[in-house]
């Protein structure tokens, strides 16, 4: 690789104390990790040349947002001809649905999505009423199964999510197989629509056919009011699948183990918290746990995935289920637990989960009912 190849994007970042949001160019150099950043208005350098170990060019899309040295910057455009050309077509995007019938195989879901290279760069679980599936599933309005679809559509939560990779639309409905979950069985059963699948309405899953569905659905789901989230706040608590662990693509296997311990995931999103949410969200711990600082760091690196979880005295079970805060001694004394299987220290140890019982309900609407807003 040569030293100099590097990729330019644009970048924007609010800034809170000037209460404006400032534009740079942000270039990425693969060869040794570094980011050198402009102001865009000044023309100014704003950052020299620097190494930024945790960088990955597959975290430089756009609509994702990316912590460069304590600021949360989001990538809204390619910043020349040459990245748009070489960047932008390893990043197409589509539409994937989780329909009512596979909610429960969410996590086997979410693992073969990492383990075929997409990124999830969106995903909400969402439940969508009648007039809004009609409008969504418009063109087979004349079909006579419509009626079926439509039943089928709101008898449960749906997880709408945004996939990013390369021939992300054709790959992924290779990957679901074809829309008769029976033709699927015969076609193989790594097919999504094999193994999750009934028939030819109860199909597990939904693929955008074309660019152009693809762009429509992922802003009915993404850009629009449409589908209200499915958080109930009632015998629930928090879990947040930290930033290293949603970048090791290990949320599905934490997603799988939390459904088969038999707790209920009645809401999931993704967001990308700054430094003044991740402040507000781990404020409990300010000046009570030394790593704060670091936690705050680790919280605001990238995408976390947020669910409601869902069982009888949700907050201890859930809690107890997580094990204890630093890995190494969860890995001693108590090796099931979630943080001795996905945790690497006591910073990145996999997953927050609500640590007082009084703090449950407001943890889940922080995400759900704050920043959704
Ligand atoms: N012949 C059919 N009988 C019953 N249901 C059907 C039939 N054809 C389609 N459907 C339902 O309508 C949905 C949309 O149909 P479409 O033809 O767009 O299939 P698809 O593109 O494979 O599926 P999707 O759009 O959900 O990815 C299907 O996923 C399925 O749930």
């Amino acid at each position: 690789m040569s030293t100099d190849e590097r990729y330019c994007f644009i970048g924007e970042w609010y800034d809170s104390q000037a209460s404006m949001t400032r534009t740079y160019q942000v270039l990425f150099y693969p060869s040794d990790n570094s980011i050198e950043m402009f102001d865009v208005k000044t023309r100014r350098t704003f950052l020299k040349r620097t190494k930024n170990e945790a960088a990955k060019l597959t975290d430089f899309f756009i609509g994702n947002t990316i912590n460069i040295f304590s600021r949360s910057i989001k990538i809204v455009d390619f910043g020349d001809a040459f990245t748009a050309r070489c960047i932008g077509r390893n990043q197409e995007r589509t539409l994937a649905i989780i329909k009512p019938d596979a909610i429960r195989n969410l996590g086997d879901i979410v693992s073969t999505i990492y383990e075929n290279g997409f990124t999830i760069a969106r995903m909400r679980m969402i439940k969508l009423s009648q007039n809004e599936i009609m409008y969504f599933y418009g063109e087979h309005k004349a079909k006579d199964f419509f009626p079926r679809l439509v039943e089928f559509m709101i008898s449960g939560p749906i997880v709408a999510i945004e996939l990013v990779g390369s021939d992300a639309i054709n790959r992924w409905r290779s990957i679901i197989g074809p829309t008769d979950s029976q033709k699927a069985k015969e076609q193989g059963s790594h097919l999504l629509r094999a193994r999750f699948g009934t028939d030819g309405t109860r199909n597990a899953l939904h693929g955008s056919d074309s660019a152009t569905s693809a762009q429509r659905e992922i802003s009915f789901f993404f850009g629009s009011k449409y589908g209200t989230n499915t958080a109930c706040y009632n015998d629930t608590t928090c879990c947040l699948i930290k930033p290293h662990a949603v970048a090791e693509g290990k949320a599905g296997q934490i997603i799988n183990a939390i459904l088969i311990a038999g707790f209920q995931i009645s809401a999931i999103g993704t967001y990308s918290l700054d430094k003044v949410n991740a402040e507000e969200f781990l404020e409990v711990y300010k000046g009570v746990v030394h790593e704060y600082p670091k936690m705050v760091e680790e919280l605001m690196s990238g995408a976390c995935i947020v669910l409601e979880v869902r069982s009888q005295n949700a907050q201890a079970v859930f809690r107890d289920f997580c094990g204890p805060a630093d890995p190494e001694i969860a890995r001693h004394i108590r090796p099931r637990t979630l943080r001795a299987l996905y945790g690497k220290d006591k910073v990145k140890n996999a997953v927050h989960c609500t640590d007082l019982a009084e703090d449950a309900t407001l943890e889940v609407e922080y995400f759900f009912r704050i920043l959704d807003n």
